[in-house]
C-alpha cells in the first residue's frame, strides 16, 4: 500500500503554549488536525471559563488564515474549582474536559490537586453530566521510583477515585506502561487513553544512549522496552479505548538544554509520519484512522471530521530540525529512524 487516505485526524492532547511560542507551533498542528484537545497548564493556568474563553480567542486569533481548526478548551482542576463555574461553561460547549495535575507532577502544576477530598463534588458534578476528567496518571511521592509512578497512581490514585465516583468518564493522559494499558483494557466504557507517538517509538535506553538525550526527556518519562511494545499493540490492536494524543510539547532548546531542562517532546510537526511507520511496520495501516480520527470523537461524544488526509509512501521525508519562535528554537522530536510516510501538501 503507498497511499493511505484517513478522516481528518484530531490530537486529544496537545499544548500550544501562548503568545509567541503558540503563534510559531500553531500552523504545525493545524496543518494536520481538525481539532485538540487543548492543555491549560499556561503560567498562571487556564482555571476558569473565563480564561478558557480568553485562551481560546487568542488560539481562534493566531489560526493561519483559511484553517477550520477547531481548539477544544479544558479547565485545569484546582483544589479552588468552582462547580458553578464549571458548569456553566460545559454547558455552553466552551470546555470539552476537565484536566487533573498532581501537584508538582509535571511542566507548570503546581497549583495542582494535593489533597483529592477537596475535588470531590466537582467531580461527582462532573459524572452526572458526562465531562471527561483527564489525568497526568503519576504520583508525585519522591520515595515512589520514577519508573513505577505511573503503575502506582493506577492503584493509589484513580482506581479509587473511579470506585467512589462511578459514571466519572476518565481519560489516562500519555500512558506509558502495559499496567496502565490492562487497566484501560478492562476498564468498561467510561475509561479510554491516549498514547503519543513519540512513546511508540522510544523506550528508556534511548533517552541515555551515547550521551543524556534532552529531546527524549518527557513526562511520564519513556519505560521500557516490553511497555513501549505494549502500547504499540494497544495503539494498532483496534481496541477503540485507545486513541491519538500527540503530548506535543514544545519548549525552547534554551529551556531544555541546561542542567535541569524541562520535560516535552515536540513531536506536532511528524507524529502523523510517526504514527503511519509504526502502524505499517505492525502490518495495521487499516487501523490507523480508527486510532488517529474515530475514537476519539467517538469518546468526547463528538462526530468525527469530514474532510480526510492522504499519506504517501516513498523516500525517507525529511522534516525541519527545529521550528524557530521569537522565544528561540524549538526542536522538532527526532524517531531515530526513517520516515517513510508523508502527509500530501506537506
Ligand atoms: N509531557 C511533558 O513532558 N510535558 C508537558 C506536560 C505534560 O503533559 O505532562 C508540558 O507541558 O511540557
Ligand atoms: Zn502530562
Ligand atoms: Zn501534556
Amino acid at each position: 500500500m503507498n497511499t493511505l487516505t484517513l478522516r481528518r485526524p484530531d490530537d486529544w492532547h496537545l499544548h500550544l503554549r501562548d503568545g509567541a511560542m503558540m503563534r510559531a507551533v500553531l500552523p504545525e498542528t493545524t496543518r494536520h488536525f481538525a481539532r485538540a484537545i487543548v492543555m491549560p497548564n499556561l503560567v498562571p493556568p487556564v482555571v476558569t471559563g473565563a480564561d478558557a474563553a480568553d485562551y481560546r480567542d487568542r488560539i481562534l486569533a493566531a489560526k493561519p488564515s483559511g484553517s477550520k481548526f477547531r481548539p477544544l478548551m479544558t479547565l485545569y482542576l484546582t483544589e479552588e474549582t468552582q462547580v458553578r463555574d464549571l458548569r456553566a461553561a460545559a454547558e455552553i460547549g466552551l470546555i470539552a474536559a476537565v484536566k487533573l495535575y498532581p501537584a508538582g507532577a509535571t511542566t507548570n502544576s503546581g497549583s495542582g490537586v494535593k489533597d483529592f477530598a477537596k475535588v470531590r463534588r466537582v467531580l461527582e458534578n462532573m459524572a452526572q453530566i458526562g465531562l471527561p476528567l483527564l489525568v497526568h496518571g503519576e504520583v508525585v511521592d519522591p520515595d515512589v521510583d520514577i519508573f513505577d509512578r505511573e503503575a502506582v497512581f493506577i492503584d493509589r490514585i484513580l482506581d479509587p477515585i473511579r470506585r467512589d465516583i462511578p459514571g466519572l468518564r476518565v481519560v489516562m493522559e500519555h500512558v506509558t506502561t502495559s499496567d496502565a494499558i490492562a487497566y484501560v483494557t478492562e476498564g468498561g466504557p467510561d475509561l479510554a487513553a491516549t498514547i503519543t507517538a513519540h512513546h511508540l517509538v522510544i523506550n528508556r535506553n534511548h533517552i541515555l544512549s551515547g550521551g543524556i538525550r534532552p529531546h527524549y526527556y518527557c513526562l511520564p518519562v519513556a519505560k521500557r522496552e516490553s511497555h513501549r511494545r505494549a502500547l504499540v499493540d494497544a495503539a494498532t490492536g483496534g481496541d477503540a479505548s485507545f486513541f491519538l494524543g500527540t503530548d506535543s510539547a514544545p519548549h525552547t532548546d534554551a529551556a531544555k538544554l541546561q542542567p535541569c531542562g524541562c520535560a516535552g517532546c515536540f513531536t506536532a510537526p511528524n507524529a502523523m509520519s510517526i504514527l503511519a511507520e509504526v502502524f505499517d511496520m505492525m502490518g495495521a495501516l487499516d487501523r490507523l484512522e480508527g486510532f488517529a480520527s474515530l475514537n476519539g470523537p467517538a469518546f468526547y461524544r463528538l462526530p468525527p471530521n469530514d474532510g480526510t488526509i492522504t499519506l504517501e509512501k516513498g523516500d525517507p521525508v525529511a522534516y525541519p530540525d527545529h521550528v524557530d519562535t521569537a522565544d528561540g528554537p524549538v526542536t522538532v522530536f527526532d524517531p531515530g529512524m526513517p520516515l517513510h510516510w508523508r502527509v500530501a501538501g506537506d
